[in-house]
């Protein structure tokens, strides 16, 4: 049993525009709506694959109520737990051409007492769990170190912890000791302070996380694919999108795999980067099941220090390598790439 925790859940909307003229009146071609929140999307893919999860799920005002039918539709199992503000709503502009532009509101903020609930669900659930994933950003207020103090709490009653964040709450969750972290390209080099153009530097941040306190890191790459740094040393793997569609909840897909894979080593890097694939091929941040996954196609080996990324990071000073400026506050998900 894998439970999840989403601080702060949404409700994704996804329109699909001809191009993003801005200041101009553009007429969609079409629009879908998804539950979402990184949790949520973990337990979506594990439940698309009939493996057991159970999410903890904050939700307050009408579109917190949308966001709790959608995932009774859907089946999922879960605890919902009312809150008092409402939850958000994030929009993914998507191009033809794949490029995605998302606009994520912050969210509403959580009491410390609605956050006590929480995380007492969260203990409550975790007792016949194998893992706790606390994935996502923090709403407005809630302190920085609120997934440390979970991951404590956890660890403590002998839980294995994944954490899937950004910014400060990542880089204070790491002295608490986490089973795996999940950092994206952007998070790594964020979190590390070290910039970021190749396979080495990868695995060089990796193990700078390992020794601020992660077990596990497994880095996600976008279209370069992901490394994976692990007490038995490192991987590295790949896997083709023959056509892709949307790279939104592709980290989720992935992560979810990887602990449906075992968490351990090549066979569930195969696994994380299979599911991870199969998301990017999907609309929306739909999860993949059985019939998208496609496991021959990854490559897994042990990487090439030498070997170059497409999108390269600066050091933590949220710029891009190799172009322009990510606005503060944005995540820039440049076209898919097919390989
Ligand atoms: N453009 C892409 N082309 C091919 N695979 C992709 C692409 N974007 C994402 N993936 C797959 O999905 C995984 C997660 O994507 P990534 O963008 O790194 O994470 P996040 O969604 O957390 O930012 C990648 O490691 C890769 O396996
Ligand atoms: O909590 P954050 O960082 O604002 O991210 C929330 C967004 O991330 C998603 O879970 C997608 O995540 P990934 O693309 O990283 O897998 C969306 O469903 C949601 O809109």
């Amino acid at each position: 049993m894998i439970v999840t925790l989403t601080l702060n859940p949404s409700l994704d909307r996804t329109i699909e525009i001809a191009a993003l003229d801005r200041g101009a009146v553009i007429r969609a071609a079409a629009a879908r709506l998804d539950p979402g929140g990184k949790g949520v999307n973990v337990s979506r893919a594990l439940l698309a694959n009939a493996v057991a999860s159970r999410a903890v799920v904050p939700f307050g005002g009408d579109e917190g109520r949308q966001l709790v039918r959608l995932l009774r539709q859907e089946g999922l199992d879960m605890v919902t737990v009312p809150v008092a503000g409402r939850t958000r709503s994030n929009v993914t502009l998507a191009e033809p051409d794949g490029t995605v532009t998302k606009i994520n509101e912050p969210g509403t903020a959580l009491s410390p007492d609605e956050l006590d609930t929480i995380a007492d669900s969260v203990l409550a659930e975790a007792r016949e769990a194998d893992w706790v994933v606390a994935s996502g950003s923090l709403p407005p207020e809630v302190p920085e170190d609120v997934y440390a103090r979970l991951c404590r709490r956890f660890a403590g009653a002998g839980i294995h912890v994944a954490v899937d964040t950004s910014g400060p709450a990542l880089s204070c969750a790491l002295g608490s000791g986490p089973a795996l972290v999940k950092p994206n390209l952007e998070e790594l080099a964020g979190a590390t302070g070290m910039a970021i153009a190749c396979v080495g530097d990868v695995v060089a941040a990796a193990a700078k996380l390992r020794a601020a306190g992660a077990r596990t890191v497994l880095a996600s790459l976008g279209a370069d694919g992901a490394v994976l740094v692990e007490d038995g040393g490192a991987w590295y793997g790949e896997a083709p999108v023959a056509e892709p569609r949307s790279a939104v909840g592709a980290g989720d897909a992935m992560l979810a795999g990887f602990l449906a894979g075992g968490a351990r080593g090549e066979r569930a890097l195969v696994e994380a980067l299979a599911w991870g694939a199969a998301a990017v091929g999907l609309p929306g941040s739909r999860m993949p099941g059985p019939p998208d996954i496609r496991r021959g196609e990854v490559r897994v080996s042990r990487p090439d220090p030498a070997r170059l990324l497409t999108s390269a990071f600066a050091a933590g000073d949220g710029r891009r390598a190799d172009g322009g400026p990510v606005p503060a506050g944005a995540e820039r998900h440049p076209p898919p790439s097919s390989r």
